[in-house]
């Protein structure tokens, strides 16, 4: 990996894989991250403020952002009368401070609650804006998959769960607060410092003087309190990744009796995260030591500096009181970047690790290029929301691909032709050169040793894996049954509808009557299952919402499975060992079914009792060979 120079700005934006990799990252320099942070942040800002909504929402806030500035010298300055009135022993005077005070306060005081208030809801709703487009984005053409694919690949990002969670969440609350606040910062340090200045020209000196001071003495502290913080994210988000790994695990590892090991690495990875906390606690310690040294000199520095002029009787109480205010003021302002540091450092950490993210996304998708905007706005239409991108944009890849042409009309519902699989990191061919028509009716058994590349085959068909070269011509009107059939959280008359909803308008038309769904279940032999989770009523049942995958057998979950097909009828069925919890009747019985109902399927399988179900016999042997072979 090659270091990058100075001023060397095409890498920050391609996504060759060694950009998006942390070792990249490490290899810039101070000014690089800098500046990738700022294009990064533009990037990932822009397409929100390029709509007219947020661009209301935000002048909203600027404007109160502005007037609530203007509150705070308001108020400095009825202070300061507040306490001359006081030391003269003025009540009138004071009396009619109290009333301006209320006034103030009825007046101009809500509008520092509904600039904050307005920061909020504005932060929230781009929350929701990006985090919906980034979930779209992540969907379309199985991006999550390829993104999960490949173990070896560079360039794999992790915890994305978290990325488009908390990463989507603190990036958005972080630039409105941040940038607003160093708005705010500036407009105060300008008006209280020209207060200061008044007052006597030497505070306002001072104060530069001591903030820079300050300033330099806590930059040197908050360095490694930001690299700490960036770690802490990775830390935790690998934390909760070994957890939730053990919930949806449960009973193998419960089989296992594999406890100890799975505790250990929970253990070893919390106390990653304890060191990581020990270390960030004491660097704030240590912080903390110069920051509180520094706000008590802030109190008394100001006064100690106008006190001549006060007992000498040149100023009064309260003039010294809004040169302690004004002093405060002008020194959190210029400290602001300092004592910002830990959500700076939170704030950089997740520009980094969203723009990562993003990139990787649009380097998954086939229909997405380099010069592809981020965060996908040119399918973006504000009547009809997010688009999905329909036209490939991408030219030819260097590494050849296997070209999948899925069809309603295709005229037979598989053809292969020339076909060569390789595994995603194009490493091993599995198979070499295979040509084969499914037609109407076929019944195609695929079978060999395990790890011989049968999955493969059926990847490639489905399009997950595109690593080869050849061609196939599908059918669109497909189904593949993978051995473990996926049970979402939701209802069991939604687990036989899936992918669709009963919930859904656009799915309106998969949606069945109980009856129907009733004699499906009949059809697969789970009735049982909708009886036992309504107490013996069956329709109650099929509004159960239980977690399916852990209630249900293998076997059962496999019928259900056929449940599915048997709602959807395609005209092509592709089956993974979809039968292999199943007893030798069921399985019979299923594929009785099938028959019935003259789909054309291709299985995959090592039990014996399938051959006669199958009417041509495809058996991959590994290393690219393969026979077909037609059964008696
Ligand atoms: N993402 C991946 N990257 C690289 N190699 C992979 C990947 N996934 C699987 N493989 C390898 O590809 C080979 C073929 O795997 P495949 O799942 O197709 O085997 P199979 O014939 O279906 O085996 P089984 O009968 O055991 O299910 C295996 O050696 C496997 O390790």
């Amino acid at each position: 990996m090659s270091n990058p120079k100075e001023g060397d700005e095409a890498p920050y934006l391609s996504y060759s894989e060694s950009h998006l990799s942390d070792e990249y990252h490490q290899t810039l320099t101070k000014w690089q991250h800098v500046r990738l942070a700022f294009k990064a942040f533009r990037l990932l800002s822009s397409p929100y403020f390029a709509r007219s909504d947020a661009r209301r929402l935000f002048l909203l806030l600027v404007t109160l952002m502005l007037m609530s500035s203007a509150v705070r010298v308001i108020f400095s300055y009825i202070s300061r009368d507040y306490w001359s009135a006081l030391s003269g022993r003025d009540e009138e005077q004071f009396y009619h401070i109290v009333r301006n005070f209320c006034v103030a306060l009825v007046v101009l005081a809500p509008l520092n609650v509904l600039y904050r208030y307005q920061r909020e809801r504005l932060a929230l709703q781009w929350r929701e804006w990006m985090t919906e487009r980034m979930l779209k984005l992540y969907a379309t053409n199985r991006v999550y998959y390829t993104l999960e694919a490949d173990p070896k690949d560079q360039s794999k990002v992790d915890n994305p769960d978290q990325r488009i969670c908390e990463d989507v969440r603190s990036f958005t609350h972080f630039s409105l607060t941040f940038f607003l606040t160093l708005a705010i910062s500036i407009i105060d340090l300008v008006a209280f410092s020209v207060i200061l200045y008044t007052i006597q020209p030497m505070l306002f000196v001072s104060i530069i003087s001591f903030a820079t001071v300050g300033s330099v003495g806590v930059a040197v502290i908050g360095q490694q309190l930001m690299r700490l913080n960036v770690e802490r994210l990775q830390k935790e988000a690998d934390l909760r990744f070994s957890l939730v790994r053990v919930r949806e695990n449960a009973e193998s590892i419960a089989f296992y009796s594999g406890e100890p090991m799975e505790q250990q690495q929970i253990l070893n990875r919390l106390d990653q995260v304890v060191d990581n906390k020990n270390d960030i606690i004491v660097t704030k310690r240590n912080l903390d030591f110069l920051t509180t040294l520094y706000n008590y000199v802030t109190w008394t520095l100001p006064l100690l500096l106008l006190a001549p002029a006060y007992f000498g009787g040149v100023i009064e109480l309260g003039v010294m009181q809004q040169a302690a205010v004004a002093f405060g003021h002008v020194l959190e302002d210029l400290s602001f970047i300092v004592w910002e540091f830990d959500s700076l450092a939170e704030f950089s950490a997740s520009i980094r690790r969203l723009y990562q993210f993003l990139q990787a996304i649009q380097k998954a998708d086939p229909d997405r290029d380099e010069h592809s905007p981020l965060l996908g706005d040119d399918m973006y239409n504000e009547k009809d929301g997010l688009i999905l991108p329909t036209v490939a944009k991408r030219g030819p890849s260097v590494l050849s691909t296997i070209q999948l042409t899925p069809s309603l009309h295709a005229v037979m519902p598989l053809t292969i032709r020339n076909l060569s699989v390789s595994t995603p990191d194009y490493t091993r061919t599995l198979v070499k050169n295979l040509s084969l028509s499914v037609n109407d009716g076929d019944h195609v058994l695929i079978c060999g040793p395990s790890g011989a590349g049968k999955s493969s085959l059926v990847r490639s068909i489905a399009g997950l894996w595109t690593a080869g070269s050849g061609f196939i011509e599908r059918t669109s009107d497909v189904c593949f049954l993978p051995q473990k059939p996926y049970c979402p959280v939701a209802s069991l008359r939604n687990q036989l509808l899936y992918p669709h909803n009963s919930e859904n308008q656009s799915d309106k038309a998969f949606v069945q009557s109980d009856e129907q769904l009733i004699a499906i279940m009949k059809q697969v032999n789970i009735l049982g299952i909708a009886e036992q989770a309504g107490n013996g009523n069956v329709e109650a049942g099929l509004d159960a919402v239980l977690d399916w995958s852990n209630r249900l057998s293998l076997g059962e979950q496999q019928r259900l499975a056929f449940g599915r097909v048997l709602l959807h009828r395609p005209r092509l069925l592709i089956l993974d060992e979809s039968t292999s919890a199943m007893d030798v009747q069921s399985e019979r019985q299923m594929y009785d079914l099938l028959r019935e109902w003259k789909v054309s399927y291709i299985s995959v399988g090592h039990r014996p009792t399938l051959i006669e179900f199958h009417d041509i016999r495809l058996e991959i042997r590994g290393m690219g060979e393969f026979s077909i072979v037609r059964i008696e």
